[in-house]
């Protein structure tokens, strides 16, 4: 039973004396340092005055007299005698077996104090974290503060060996004994009538026999930089280390078409036709047969492992005409960077064998981190510039990365796979009818299904064709054939094809971001190299939606560096506002490390020039958009929902992915939560979970479910929630939860987001199309082979269409159907 004299703020001078089967509950607690009550009247204590009961009852005004001078003693300095007093048992006027009683209730009060505070303490360790947090973050803006304030700023070059110098050589220039005879060859073997970029370069390099790293954007016309040496001069064999099977066909058919004796060694060369390659290889030109001139081999099981290339090489060596080794797609020997292959390490037997060979990396995708990586792989000297190269080490040339004519622009993708085939369908026959294109997709299947139905659609008016690893030689053969026939217009592929397809006139690549390049900003930009390498405007569109491209977040989840990337691409892709030139060259810049212009000036390694990548190209979808159509708007208040939600779902022990999240917010049934309809009429939970939104957040969140799925990934981007994993035998799914920001919003009431507290969230939403300035696209609606007298098909046609050909929404299904990746590279 509770002593009600105990209570706080009741006077000591009204605690009662509990009778002898009463249990006294409070023990007096008194401070040393606060004054015990001020007054003869006990009745005006305060809360914050101490309670001290006077047990015994007997009106003993002497015993509280002596407290109070004590209190003023331990004001003055006595604090020991105070705490002889302190220390001074409380009595307690009650029998044994009722102090046994006692004791039992007070430990059992202890307990539920103890389980309360931690209680508590668990609701204060999130804000602890939080302000953990937030602390870690100021003290990292003051630290570069301090930093700004002391130094000038200074843009990071690589650590390029520059001139001046006596004795630097610049080999961008025509003065070398080989310069009256480079371009009529070029023009004569290759048809090539000037050379572009840093091509000039790289061909003197080559022929001054140094080692060289050569960047260049797609397309851009490295090939020509190591096939052109390979034809100049008397004698000697290149061997072109490539990556992919599709590369070295490509590249060895296209030399045999320009009368250049060129062999492929791949795994599935012939052991006769193998062992004919070799025995040429040894032998050099003579007899009648010509020299082969360009030898292009798959790694390293054809390179390193393999003895008997290895001793025909060496032969070759010792005859001198091993001329040079290229590594196509360097960047593929780094861990640390975007494609990785292991195969590339075993490279670094070929500087070990063959020192006097020189060595030529190119690629389109280098950045800092990995061109230190590339250079003690493949065994090369330290770096100097092209313009003004030291005599020894590796020679380095970069081009601008931005293509001009490559238009980007990011669409919408609907939430149903019928829809997604209409608006690719209308948006082909509108821009590029009878065009040729790619459109990437997901997977061998997904290839399949979105050929047959783009054809269906269009009523053949897109001739549609599959490339992807499964289909045989002889079909990819013949799939090249027609697509360079124009019997083709437009390839459903996995990433299987694209690199080395050198196919100019490619007028469109569509890719859905649901796929394994477009995982970071560097592989979208190398795949969609493949458009426009006539120089032809040419436009590379990404399909996104949020939901879809939160599946990817499962397949990076265990590499450190995949969830940092596939955000970078998440930001391109829900960016209304940014030129798409500016992204890159922020990106490229950030991540190479190298001057902003790298990615559109000549001068890249210039810094004091880097201005000029920041201006806008004025093309992209970003800068053709109408002002009009996109609203931005204060979404806090969502955003506080959405958290509020997720966090409530994860309370009840749910998960939701972000789909999920935007309908329970919306008012829908989200995963396997319900929605409660709103006080006085609960509905019963159907599923898992319930969750009454009238209740936990004042209503549902209003926007529509585009956006409130493009809000949940930009709160997935600002760490407002966080990806979570869950694993079956098949795929790994990812939900989202509150993330390490969450609570500066969540903890908020909704009146206090209501009246401005908390960090906004402002962000911008895409409004009905408006016609849009079409800049560089390419036939315009209407004028199209076809398109003008096209017959649209209804919605109601295309999704009777859809569903005879068997697919599926892509929305909730797509984890079973298309989970894993199919290994196509
Ligand atoms: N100086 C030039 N003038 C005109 N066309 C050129 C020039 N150099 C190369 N080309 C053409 O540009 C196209 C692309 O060249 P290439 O295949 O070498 O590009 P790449 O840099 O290897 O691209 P990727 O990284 O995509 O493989 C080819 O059709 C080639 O013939």
């Amino acid at each position: 039973m509770k002593a009600e004299s105990s209570k706080l703020g009741q006077s000591s001078k009204s605690a009662k004396r509990p009778a002898e089967d009463e249990v006294i509950d409070f023990f007096a607690i008194s401070s040393p340092l606060k004054r015990p009550h001020t007054s003869g009247s006990s009745s005006r204590r305060t809360i914050e005055e101490p309670i001290v009961i006077d047990d015994d009852d007997d009106g003993d005004e002497e015993e509280d007299y002596d407290e109070e001078a004590a209190y003023y003693e331990a004001q003055y300095g006595m604090i020991k005698k105070m705490e002889m007093r302190e220390s001074r048992p409380i009595k307690v006027v009650a029998g044994e077996t009722d102090q046994l009683e006692e004791r039992d209730v007070v430990q059992g009060k202890l307990a539920k104090l103890d389980s309360e505070m931690n209680d508590v303490r668990a609701e204060i360790e999130p804000l602890q974290t939080l302000l953990h947090t937030l602390q870690s973050e100021r003290d990292q803006l003051e630290s570069r503060l301090a930093v700004l304030h002391r130094q000038p700023v200074v843009a990071k070059k690589p650590q390029i060996q520059t001139g001046p110098s006596r004795s630097a050589i610049d080999y961008q220039t025509n003065s070398f004994p080989w310069s009256d005879a480079v371009i009529p060859r070029a023009k004569f073997i290759f048809d090539i009538p000037a050379f572009r970029l840093c091509q000039a370069g790289v061909i003197n390099a080559a022929m001054d026999g140094r080692d060289i790293v050569c960047v260049m954007p797609t397309g851009g016309g490295k090939s020509l930089t190591y096939q052109l040496p390979a034809v100049m001069g008397e004698k000697g064999m290149t061997v072109v280390v490539s990556p992919l099977l599709a590369l070295i066909w490509d590249q060895v058919r296209a030399l045999k078409e320009i009368g250049v004796e060129a062999a492929m060694l791949t795994g599935s060369t012939s052991k006769d036709e193998q062992n004919r390659i070799f025995q040429k290889m040894e032998r050099g030109g003579g007899s009648g047969e010509k020299e082969l001139r360009v030898s292009c081999a798959l790694p390293p099981e054809k390179v390193s492992k393999s003895k008997r290339l290895m001793s025909v090489l060496e032969k070759a060596n010792s005859g001198k005409r091993l001329r040079r080794f290229v590594i196509d797609e360097a960047h593929c020997c780094s861990q640390l960077g975007h494609d990785f292959r292991p195969d590339y390490k075993q490279l670094s037997a070929l500087k070990a064998h063959f020192p006097n060979v020189p060595i030529q990396a190119v690629t389109a995708t280098l950045s800092s981190k990995t061109l230190p990586d590339l250079l003690k792989i493949l065994r090369l000297g330290p770096l100097t510039d092209g313009r003004s190269a030291k005599p020894t080490g590796t020679v380095y040339f970069t081009a601008p990365l931005y293509r001009p004519n490559l238009h980007y622009r990011v669409m919408q993708k609907p939430s149903s796979a019928k829809a997604t085939i209409e608006v690719m369908g209308e948006w082909i026959l509108n821009h590029h009818a009878a065009e040729s294109g790619i459109i990437y997709c997901l997977s061998k299947k997904d290839t399949e299904t979105v050929a047959d139905a783009l054809r269906e659609w269009s009523n053949s008016d897109i001739k549609t064709g599959v490339y992807h690893a499964g289909i045989s030689e002889e079909e990819k053969e013949q799939i090249h054939l027609d697509w360079r026939a124009g019997k083709i217009d437009c390839i459903c592929a996995t990433t299987a094809f694209g690199l080395g397809i050198d196919k100019g006139n490619v007028r469109y690549v569509i890719r859905k971001l649901t796929s394994q390049m477009a995982k970071s900003l560097d592989g979208y930009y190398q795949e969609t190299g493949r458009a426009g390498r006539d120089g032809q405007d040419s436009d590379c569109v990404l399909f996104y939606r949020g939901q879809d491209a939160t599946k990817l977040a499962g397949h990076v989840c265990n590499d450190p560096d995949g969830t940092g990337k596939l955000r970078e691409m998440l930001r391109f892709a829900q960016d209304l506002q940014t030129c798409r030139k500016v992204a890159f060259a922020k990106y490229f810049s950030a991540s190479a490390n190298l001057s902003a212009n790298a990615w559109d000036n000549a001068a890249a390694l210039d810094s004091s020039t880097s201005a000029g990548s920041l201006t806008t190209c004025g093309s992209c979808d970003n800068c053709t958009r109408d002002e009009a159509n996109v609203e931005t708007r204060d979404v806090t208040l969502e955003a506080w929902k959405l958290l509020r939600v997720s966090g409530e779902v994860l309370n009840q022990g749910g998960r939701l992915t972000v789909s999920a999240l935007a309908k329970l917010a919306r008012g829908g049934g989200g995963g396997s939560f319900s929605v409660a309809e709103g006080k006085g009429k609960k509905k019963k939970a159907t599923g898992e979970g319930n969750v009454d939104l009238e209740e936990l957040v004042g209503g549902k969140v209003t926007l529509n479910e585009d956006d409130t799925e493009r809000l949940i990934i930009e709160l997935l981007l600002s760490d407002h929630f966080m990806e979570t994993y869950s694993s079956t035998a098949y795929t790994t799914n990812t939900y989202v939860a509150p993330g390490p920001n969450a609570l500066r919003l969540s903890r908020l009431t909704a009146e206090r987001i209501e009246e401005g507290m908390g960090t906004r969230i402002q962000r911008s939403f895409l409004r009905v199309e408006k016609k849009a300035r079409k800049v560089g696209e390419g036939k315009k609606k209407g004028e199209g082979k076809k398109g003008g007298e096209k017959k649209k098909r209804s919605r109601k046609e295309v999704v009777n269409i859809a569903a005879d050909e068997g697919i599926e929404d892509v929305d909730e299904e797509e984890d079973e159907q298309y989970g894993e990746f199919e290994d196509d590279q």
